[in-house]
């Protein structure tokens, strides 16, 4: 049987959330996260700003988890994203923090879809 879509509980929520602690959890442990770590500050990459309209970096997507500023997995994976496509935008792909982005981009895919398969 084709089957119905149903509501949203609050322990989708529950368990999507526990999904991101995991996740960022991950990561932030990864070799390849040193780029990613903190916001790229202004001050030392003159014209970031300028190219960058949306940044973010893993200690922010943190700073959203602890204050309840995801509602769910999509918008968590968004942030995510915003990351690795802010990299590629910045960065060469044939450069050390290219790669970086490219690394942590496939590591996350490969995770999130592990982590939802056990559902
Ligand atoms: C993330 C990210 N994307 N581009 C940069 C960056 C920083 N400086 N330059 C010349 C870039 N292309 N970043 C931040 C990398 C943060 N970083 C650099 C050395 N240690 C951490």
């Amino acid at each position: 049987p084709v089957f119905v879509k149903r509501a949203k509980t609050a322990r989708d929520n529950n368990r999507d959330l526990g999904l991101c602690r995991v996740l960022l959890a991950e990561l932030e442990r990864h070799q390849d996260a040193w780029p990613f770590l903190t916001p790229v500050s202004q001050k030392s990459v003159p014209g970031y700003r300028k190219v960058i309209k949306k940044p973010m970096d893993f200690s922010t997507i943190r700073e959203k988890l602890v204050n309840s500023q995801y509602q769910n997995l999509e918008t968590f994976i968004i942030d995510v994203n915003l990351v690795y496509d802010n990299c590629e935008k910045f960065n060469e792909d044939n450069s050390e923090i290219g790669r970086a982005g490219h690394n942590m981009r496939k590591f996350f895919e490969k995770r999130w879809t592990e982590l939802l398969k056990q559902t």
